[in-house]
């Protein structure tokens, strides 16, 4: 790698010697650049080396890729195989039968008649080149369907995977950062495919030097090494002059105070701030603070860094390569005019031809490499997601409340807990223990942040409790098969939403076995007092809220009127009510709960924006449906609920406080009474 003056070597800061990587760093404009510099100084082939070295470190990876792929189609698999063979020995025997047809043709001319049997060569040298270029065409229509058709099946399948593998994710796990790793599985197969080409490349590169050193002969035979060594000059420059940014690993960031400020002020047109911005009477600040950030930003370089890269380069590479590019032809042409007897021209048209097509071969092969690292990281990527282990082991017992069962009974012993990652000294919960009886209402108040919706989670088993046990009917919760406890709860929390599904099936999904059952559908709806809000929607059941994005317009349509007309008419997303989302939210949990098997219902402040008159509805319909169920509620509004409950838990910074009755925890005048007064206060 070439060392620029600008640059200056970055040592991030990290313990161990070993760990260090060096960057090199540049300022150019607002941005701040670190270029990746694995490889430091001497001289070498960059991208061919690191490839082959990242391949066979890669094998056991590779195997395991490349055998996926060929489960999904083993017919698929070797007909690529084929076809990449046939790439690979095509341009080789192209050349040669247009080489054969070239000295055919010069016997013929430079005899001055033609023999019969030269006559007969021609012919069948003719039919020879016609009949590779007519198959090469036959093969390239077939390969490309049959890698399309190829493509598409491997996409889904391994989309499929990935999507498998999230979706059984626990919590802890999911928010693991090995969980969020990027990875697309598109990009998989080009990966694969692209180790093929590499391969389809290095054969074809041999079979060309052995046919290129055999076409030109003995009495040429000096030129040809020669020529073949002036291929591979403009490849070594490359390297060395490796001065492209896309080529190069980096990470950019805009450093300059001003340039932040202006992104800043820029964002603020965004639709989403536009009722804070004109409610507040903002337009004059911001545009004077925009115009100021600007007369700042000046006497900068403006633009992307890319660009700014290309601008801080000269000509002289670019000038220097083209001609080194024309070394070969160059060469021949010396040789000519030194000795033109010796050179004849069908020998120059040849071996022009040949090192034009060693030279499309190395640059092929090298573009390849320059992509195939980051291809490579996400294959890696790819499998370390499918691989991920959920960190919450699962129970053998099955769960199954015995008929008639009043609900879950709930012990927790002991319980602290902190969130994995927290950056809070304090715990969560510390020391919690309590006991449920099957069947009970039980409300948990207290302060925010004092616990509330994390007791919730340990009793659903989002997690597990750091220390300290949680029972369920008297066995340990983690005894338990998961996927049982889950098919007997219910569950609507402030984290609950609209999914960008047909309102229909955001419903009935509640119960995935009753999700075309109209009539439960809306009676949920009804439940959750939801009818009056999907009447109002000119498609009912059938809307679709927050849907994904359907209409994409192309980059040369922007600007054609009519076309954006009707691209805007297709993007059609709509807002309801903050009280009306949780509504449609509440009736997906009514679904649940018209279920006979739901046995342990759990309600986290799912109230908020609702009116008066809708939460009292909703908490009494929720109260209603509790024969056979324990329900647990977490409020911060006393009045509905906290009258009815068989036992209130009140919190405070991470533990219980006191339990008891509405009453008796207001004749004890402790933390409970004290939340409590303050409510009532308002009404007096
Ligand atoms: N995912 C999380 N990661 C780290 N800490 C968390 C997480 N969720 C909650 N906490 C912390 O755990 C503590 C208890 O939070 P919890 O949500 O249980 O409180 P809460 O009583 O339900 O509060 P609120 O009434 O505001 O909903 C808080 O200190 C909170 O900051």
């Amino acid at each position: 790698m070439l060392n620029f003056a600008w640059a200056r070597r970055v040592v991030p800061r990290i313990d161990t010697q070993k760990e260090r990587t060096p960057f090199l760093e540049r300022r150019l404009g607002v941005w701040r650049l670190l270029i990746a510099d694995d490889e430091s100084s001497s001289f070498r082939f960059p991208n061919f080396q690191w490839g082959l070295g990242r391949i066979s470190s890669h094998i056991p990876l590779l195997t395991r890729a490349y055998k996926d792929m060929y489960s999904i189609s083993p017919t698929s698999f070797w007909l690529m195989i084929a076809t990449h063979l046939w790439y690979a020995i095509e341009d080789p025997l192209s050349l040669y039968f247009s080489n054969r047809l070239l000295l055919l043709i010069q016997r013929s001319v430079s005899q001055g008649k033609i023999h019969t049997s030269l006559d007969k060569d021609l012919c069948i040298a003719i039919i020879a080149r016609v009949s590779c270029s007519a198959f090469s065409g036959f093969v390239q229509w077939t390969s490309n369907n049959i890698k399309d058709q190829y493509r598409m099946l491997v996409d889904y399948r391994l989309q499929e995977r990935l999507l498998r593998a999230n979706l059984a994710l626990d919590l802890e796990t999911s928010q693991d950062n090995e969980a969020h790793l990027t990875t697309d599985p598109e990009q998989v197969f080009r990966c694969l495919v692209g180790l093929l080409d590499l391969g389809k490349e290095i054969i074809s590169f041999l079979i060309q030097l052995r046919l290129l050193l055999h076409l030109l002969g003995s009495e040429f035979a000096s030129a040809g090494p020669v020529s073949i060594m002036l291929c591979f000059v403009p490849l070594i420059l490359e390297n060395i002059w490796d001065n492209d940014l896309w080529s190069k690993a980096y990470v950019k960031q805009a450093v300059n105070g001003e340039y932040l400020r202006k992104e800043a002020l820029t964002l603020l047109t965004d639709p989403g701030y536009k009722a804070e911005v004109m409610g507040g009477n903002l337009l004059g600040y911001l545009l004077k603070e925009y115009q100021k950030v600007h007369d700042a930003l000046s006497h900068i370089p403006s633009g992307d860094v890319e660009t700014l890269w290309r601008r801080s380069t000269t000509a002289l590479p670019d000038i220097f390569m083209n001609l080194c590019n024309d070394g070969p032809v160059l060469y021949i042409g010396l040789l000519a005019l030194m000795n033109p007897s010796q050179v004849s021209v069908v020998q120059l048209a040849m071996l022009e031809q040949a090192t034009t097509r060693l030279r499309y071969t190395f640059s092929f092969a090298r573009h390849i490499l320059t992509f195939w690292p980051s291809e490579l990281a996400n294959l890696k990527n790819f499998y370390r997601v499918l691989d991920l282990e959920n960190k919450m082991k699962d129970g053998c017992m099955p769960y199954s409340p015995a008929d008639g069962a009043s609900g879950l009974s709930l012990e927790v012993r002991d319980v602290s807990f902190n969130y994995p990652g927290a950056k809070s000294e304090r715990d969560a919960l510390k020391n919690v223990s309590f006991s449920i009886k099957a069947g009970q209402l039980v409300v948990i108040v207290g302060a925010n942040g004092s616990g509330k919706s994390t007791i919730l989670k340990l009793l659903t088993r989002c997690y597990d409790a750091t220390s300290g046990t949680v029972l369920v009917d008297g066995n340990p919760i983690e005894d338990y098969q998961i996927a049982d406890l889950r098919s007997v709860t219910a569950s609507l929390t402030q984290e609950h939403t609209i999914f960008p599904l047909s309102l229909s099936e955001n419903i009935g999904i509640g119960s995935p076995s009753s999700v075309t059952d109209h009539d439960k559908i809306t009676q949920a709806a009804k439940l959750a007092g939801a009818q009056d809000v999907i009447k109002n929607f000119t498609d009912g059941y059938d809307t679709i809220l927050e849907p994904v994005k359907t209409a994409y317009l192309s980059y040369t349509g922007r600007g054609n009127e009519a076309l954006e007309k009707e691209y805007e008419k297709m993007e059609k997303s709509t807002n309801v009510s903050g009280g009306e989302k949780q509504r449609l939210v509440a009736s997906r949990t009514f679904m649940r709960m018209l279920s006979e098997d739901i046995k342990f219902v759990i309600v986290d402040e799912p109230s908020s924006a609702l009116d008066p008159g809708g939460e009292y509805e909703l908490f009494k319909q929720l109260r209603e449906a509790r024969k056979g169920r324990t329900m647990i509620f977490v409020t911060h509004r006393f009045g509905h609920l906290t009258k009815f409950a068989d036992l209130i838990l009140c919190m405070k910074g991470g533990t219980v406080v006191e339990t008891g009755t509405h009453q008796e925890l207001l004749n004890h005048q402790g933390e409970y009474a004290h939340l409590y007064n303050v409510q009532a206060q308002a009404f007096t």
